[in-house]
């Protein structure tokens, strides 16, 4: 045995993981001493948990991107051979067509999609339980980058790019929240859980997506690579993220928002994060066509989700899920889809979690629409026979009012790998589920209206059973959405009963008056 080899064994034996490459290799010597290093908190695979933070001490004089950066370049930090790189989307498997990630490139030859293929075989070189002590390690810390929720799995997102130009707010590592009360009294289910997605930077999903876009911008740019800003076209949740990652890595971002229907909430997050903000008088399919024109003439990166950069940090989401489930996988997922990246994200995080042996299935996946902007439905509905574009109506699910969706043959793929579901929401309906779950405590976006309403019609056709492990992602914070809420509770609404409002009692400032309309609301509530 090499001294290397010895050292890392007698370390390695007092892990408390006591972890192991899945098969043992000729490269397992480099793989143990690995495992040791990515205790220091270097860009190593590695699954040994990081040492109790009251034995590390940076010095005063580094910050934490320097000290990821030494640790880094040190002549420890191991070549890992990690890889990803651009293939044509479900391409055949005699396909050769691939690009770098360090290319400029949205679409393949034949004009389809793109995703970004990782190198299996070298992430095969480590078992399910080395993988999931890993991730398990990093989460809560402030290392650089790992104190990100999609940085934790770095590994299976960028592996390549350096932590220094990684743009980070330690996004993700968002809280999944048992729905007890929602669950019982309206759904008598005993086992349903939110995935709060909007608790994070900007107060979306997107977030989890723009990290890696913008970071992976920033590498562009270092390496000379003709780009001047990064835009987008938005229903208000992915200009927001753009413009904050933007602005937090002084890459000017350019947004193209549709005039007049997107919440105020969302307008001033770009305008106060110093974007350039396009108001069109289109709607975001006309406003997604404008910046695709827009990006094949300038030198303005795309930052919509047709790039599938973005879907390599959404879809740490799923991977965060079977984390807080314990690596224990639910049975159903359900998801609000318009431009339709994220279900597909949803299903590549839990469909790599099974390939490389953290769990041994997926759940079933849901996309939930609102009717007004229902194309994906109505295609399922077809039995998947024909797709057209709609023209998307007016929705209090503002941000998924899309009728022509860019990743519409992603969606497909993801829900017939996964027996999946999709389920469409009224206006009436998707207010009513917002504000009944609102009033067990929650305070949701009108789009996890339109999954809890999927959820409601799937659990009373018995499709979805009592004591199923059930998942509602809910994509974006209800703070961004007071206006439908305010409107709904007013009773505002042009031919809807808005039956569960609870609008606030008018009542004159004397001691009398309050004690009547007390002695009211108490007489009916008991
Ligand atoms: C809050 C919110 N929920 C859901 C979605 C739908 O996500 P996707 O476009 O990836 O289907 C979006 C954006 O489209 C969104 O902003
Ligand atoms: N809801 C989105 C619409 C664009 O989606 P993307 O994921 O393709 O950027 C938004 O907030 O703009």
């Amino acid at each position: 045995m090499s001294a290397a080899a010895a050292a890392s064994s007698s370390l390695f034996q007092s892990s408390p993981f006591h972890l192991t490459p899945s098969k043992p290799r000729r490269r397992s010597h480099h793989l143990n001493l690995n495992l040791i290093r990515s205790a220091a908190g270097n860009d190593s695979p590695a699954a040994s948990p990081p040492p109790p933070p009251t034995k590390h001490r940076r010095p005063a004089d580094q910050n934490i991107r320097q000290e990821a950066h030494l640790l880094h370049t040190s002549s420890a930090s191991p070549d890992h051979g990690f890889s990803a790189k651009y293939v044509p989307f479900n391409a055949d498997p005699s396909c050769t067509e691939s690009y770098s990630l360090d290319e400029i490139v949205y679409r393949s030859q034949s004009g389809g999609l793109l995703d970004v293929a990782h190198d299996f075989d070298a992430l095969r070189r480590f078992d399910g339980a080395h993988w999931r002590a890993l991730f398990d390690s990093r989460v809560g810390r402030t290392t650089w980058p790992y104190g990100s929720g999609v940085w934790s799995k770095k590994e299976w997102v960028l592996p390549e790019i350096h932590p220094d130009d990684i743009v980070s707010a330690f996004e993700g590592n968002s809280n999944l929240f048992w729905a007890e009360r929602y669950g019982k009294q309206f759904l008598g289910m005993s086992d349903l859980w939110v995935k709060h997605c909007g608790i994070s930077h900007t107060g979306s999903f997107k977030d989890l997506g723009m990290t890696v876009l913008v970071s992976q911008v920033n590498r562009l740019r270092r390496l000379g690579k003709p780009v001047v800003g990064v835009g987008c076209a938005s229903t208000g949740d992915t200009s927001a993220a753009l413009s904050a990652y933007g602005a937090a890595a002084g890459i000017p971002s350019i947004v193209f928002l549709p005039a007049n229907r997107i919440s105020i909430a969302q307008l001033v997050q770009p305008i106060a994060n110093g974007a350039f903000v396009l108001s069109i008088d289109t709607d975001f399919d006309g406003c997604m066509q404008l910046i695709r024109e827009v990006t094949a003439e300038l030198p303005i990166y795309l930052a919509n989700s047709l790039n599938s950069l973005r879907l390599e940090g959404q879809k740490t989401a799923a991977i965060e899920i079977l984390q807080q489930f314990d690596w224990e996988v639910p049975d159903w997922v359900i998801v609000p889809g318009g431009n339709l990246g994220n279900i597909y994200a949803f299903y590549k995080g839990f469909h790599m979690c099974k390939e490389l042996g953290l769990v041994d299935r997926i759940p079933r996946l849901v996309c939930a629409q609102a009717a007004n902007a229902n194309p994906l439905y109505l295609y399922y509905k077809s039995g998947w026979n024909d797709f057209k574009p709609v023209k998307a109506n007016t929705t209090f699910a503002s941000a998924i009012q899309i009728g022509d969706p860019v990743s519409i043959d992603r969606a497909v793929y993801a829900l017939r790998n996964s027996n999946g579901i999709v389920e469409e929401a009224t206006e009436e309906e998707l207010m009513d589920a917002m504000a009944q779950a609102d009033s067990t405590g929650m305070f949701i976006c009108p789009h996890t209206g339109v999954a809890l309403t999927a959820l409601i019609k799937l659990r009373n056709s018995g499709i979805i059973g009592p004591t199923d492990r059930t998942v509602v992602v809910s994509t974006a914070h209800g703070l961004k959405f007071t206006q439908s809420k305010t409107d709904y509770h007013s009773r505002d609404i042009k031919d809807m009963a808005c039956r569960f409002a609870n609008p606030p009692v008018q009542v004159k400032a004397d001691f009398g008056s309050v004690m009547d309309v007390l002695k009211k609301y108490l007489s009916k509530s008991s």
